[in-house]
């Protein structure tokens, strides 16, 4: 079987020239070029990691549950149900996306953050577009910057995933796009699956109107976003990602060996971590997204979380973003609205192009304002 632990993650930003580094286009995208922290990146006390995992890697023992998707359908009903409702984030195993693939894209993934930054500067985010290498959109509500680098695909239906990575390869051989545009369905498809299951949970029953418009709608569009945090000597003083929720109806994660992921459990003040685990290392990372919040009408919550970097190892983390076609209408599910106290509707129906710019308005309010 192939390995996940892949070849060790060597900091791509390393062999980034002090020249460049000094052109603000270039700083504006990319980790600096020494793992020595730059002022900007240095954060705010209250908002810095309260301690950086052990480097030593994956964990036996965690307190988020963990799905076998291999389950009867009864049992995985039920246990979808607990673990959205107790924690909005959960680890998948059994999930059907083969091993072999995961380690295709991690390699291929590595190899794109390892690119000559004449070649990366290619491919940056332009103002407007989520496409290409570019600080993650929240970094504009945060005065501090992120020690990370982002890469982002638009995913199923209109892919981007070729023309965006073909601009990494001026030879002509894009050696991106297949992996990726195959995990990237493999993801949808385990998330399509994953919906179908928690509303059934919610009391959507098989075959109703409503679980058709549901499950047509939700997780229609994907995104694929790849993360890389370069190890920081002074990793306890920066931030690789700060708190947020993701838009997403849900969100699948696939972050190898190396620890950072760490979520705000919905009635806990203190953050805790979703280690790798390292008897699962196939396992996915599943994210309650805001849509997900609302379509449950508030029973389950978008998990807030975020991701801190480490002292001497590098990290990488695959992302599935499944969400919403532009003009679909969201709102709280009949069933779940029947079976909630009280009985009414918590949110107005929305379409997803409101909410994402009360998103990038209003960041983490941005729900407020579709409250009943
Ligand atoms: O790298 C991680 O573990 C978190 C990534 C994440 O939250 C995101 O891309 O939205
Ligand atoms: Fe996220």
């Amino acid at each position: 079987m192939p390995s996940l632990v892949a070849s060790p993650l060597v900091a791509p930003s390393q062999s980034t020239s002090k020249a460049l580094f000094h052109d603000t286009s270039y700083t504006r995208y990319f980790t600096p070029p020494s793992s020595i922290l730059p002022d900007a990146y240095i954060w705010p006390e209250q908002d810095r990691p309260s301690s950086i995992p052990d480097d030593n890697e994956a964990s036996s023992r965690t307190e988020i549950p963990i799905i076998d998707m291999a389950d009867d359908e009864q049992t995985l009903i039920r246990n979808l149900a607990n673990a959205c409702e107790s924690w909005g984030v959960f680890y998948i195993v059994n999930h059907g996306v083969p091993a072999e693939l995961l380690n295709n894209v991690r390699e291929k993934a590595l190899e794109l953050f390892s690119l000559p930054p004449s070649t990366k500067m290619r491919a940056l985010r332009r103002d407007g577009s989520f496409e290409g290498f570019g600080k993650a959109p929240i970094s504009k509500f945060f005065d501090s910057l992120m020690w990370s680098e982002g890469f982002t695909m638009m995913g199923y239906p209109t892919s981007s995933i070729s023309d965006t990575t073909s601009k990494l390869c001026p030879d002509g051989n894009n050696k991106f796009r297949g992996v990726f545009e195959e995990f990237d369905c493999a993801a949808r498809r385990v998330a399509g699956r994953l919906l179908r299951v928690i509303m059934a949970g919610l009391g959507v029953r098989h075959g109703d109107e409503e679980q058709h418009d549901v499950e047509k709608e939700s997780v229609t569009r994907s995104a694929l976003q790849l993360n890389y945090y370069a190890p920081c000597d002074q990793a306890h003083m920066t931030m690789g990602l700060p708190a947020h929720t993701d838009s997403t109806c849900l969100t699948l994660l696939h972050q190898g060996l190396v620890p950072g992921l760490e979520v705000l459990h919905p009635s806990r003040c203190s953050w805790t971590p979703v280690p790798p685990l390292s008897a699962a290392p196939s396992s996915l990372v599943v994210h309650v997204g805001d849509m997900l919040q609302v379509i449950s009408n508030g029973k389950y919550k978008s998990i807030v979380h975020r991701a801190i970097v480490n002292k001497t190892k590098a990290r990488l983390s695959i992302v599935s973003l499944c969400f919403p076609s532009s003009n679909a209408t969201i709102a709280p599910s009949e069933a779940a609205v029947g079976t909630s106290k009280g009985g009414r509707s918590l949110y107005k129906p929305f379409k997803w192009e409101e909410f994402m710019q009360a998103k990038s308005k209003y960041f983490m309010a941005a729900l407020d304002n579709f409250r009943c």
